[in-house]
């Protein structure tokens, strides 16, 4: 691909990436070049960006030809490589149903091929997309989960103080604190990145939570759906307003941190809107499998005239 490229924008709660259809694995953006077309200003603009590709003709994916038919190779807005996102999965999934790449049923599972391996998608009949995301884990384990945190994290805009905070595996890396109050979720300045201790090895996504109910739906005295509300800063891209495995270790922190009993079912409320996150069958509070739920929409198609 030389010269121009069709690109489609799209998002997920707000979470807008830039996908670019190369099926035959005949593009090869740098660092650069992706930055540049996620600039909100020079570019078109994005918290990342996605490519299509077949499986089999990409290197990084090609293990896993057999098993899916496309890739989903996502970059975040400052052109560095990341192994996962829930929302763009679900954006992913729209452009190849709508573009006749596949062929969907509503209902119908179908597999994707990620750096962080398989994932499968549903379409549901209100048009919303379920990625089942499978295996995720509190990084630091049954300890982590015995002293209720693995990690300080310092949050600008708040009281300096470093606050504890859970890691979460979901095949990219999260880091959740937990702010006892709205105002404080408001107050933080996610300009700038939370400093992390210990520094994780490849950097990591950074949740600030708040609850805000629990809803007992069969009104039997306990709450069956959680709901908390959610502010990021992505790893490669800064504060976004929703990300989808972000929300997902959001809500497994709260469900860990409220122990036993806790929820299985969670609304996590983002800037961009709201998502669900349903804790999979047999998973303990520190490890186990996981789905998430929500919107994703496709605004625009045109052509991007790439730099000489
Ligand atoms: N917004 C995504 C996550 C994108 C990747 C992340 N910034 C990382 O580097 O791990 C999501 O919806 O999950």
């Amino acid at each position: 691909m030389s010269g121009e490229i069709t690109f489609t924008k799209g998002h997920g709660t707000e979470n807008d990436f830039v996908l670019v259809a190369d099926p035959d694995g005949a593009w090869k953006p740098d660092a650069d070049l992706v930055a540049a077309i996620c600039d909100r200003r020079a570019g078109l603009g994005g918290d990342g960006l996605i490519r299509a590709v077949r499986t089999a003709a990409d290197p990084d994916a090609a293990a896993l030809a057999g098993q899916a038919e496309w890739f989903m190779d996502y970059r975040n807005s400052d052109g560095s490589i990341a192994e996962m996102c829930g929302n763009g999965v679900r954006v992913f999934a729209e452009f190849l149903s709508r573009n006749g790449y596949l062929t969907v049923e509503d209902g119908a599972w179908f597999p994707v091929a990620t750096r962080a391996g398989l994932k499968r998608l549903r379409r549901e009949p209100d048009g919303s997309w379920t990625a089942d995301l499978g295996r995720w884990s509190l990084t630091g384990g049954a300890q982590a989960l015995a002293d209720g945190s693995d990690a300080l994290v310092q949050v600008h805009g708040l009281d300096g103080v470093a606050r504890p905070a859970l890691s979460v595996d979901l095949g990219n890396p999260h880091t959740v604190v937990a702010l006892p109050h709205a105002a404080e979720l408001d107050a933080a300045d996610l300009t700038r990145a939370p400093e992390v201790q210990p520094v994780p090895p490849h950097g990591t996504n950074v949740e600030l939570v708040v609850p805000v109910d629990a809803i007992d739906v069969d009104g039997d005295g306990t709450s069956d759906i959680g709901d908390i509300a959610m502010r990021v800063h992505e790893r490669g891209s800064g504060e976004t307003r929703s990300c989808g495995t972000g929300a997902c270790a959001a809500a497994l922190a709260t469900r860990a941190w409220a122990g036993e009993g806790a929820p299985g079912v969670w609304r996590v409320r983002v800037p961009g809107g709201r998502l669900v996150v349903t804790v999979g069958a047999g998973s303990s509070l520190s490890e186990g499998t996981v789905w998430l739920s929500g919107p994703a929409q496709l605004v625009a198609t045109g052509t991007f005239t790439l730099p000489a």
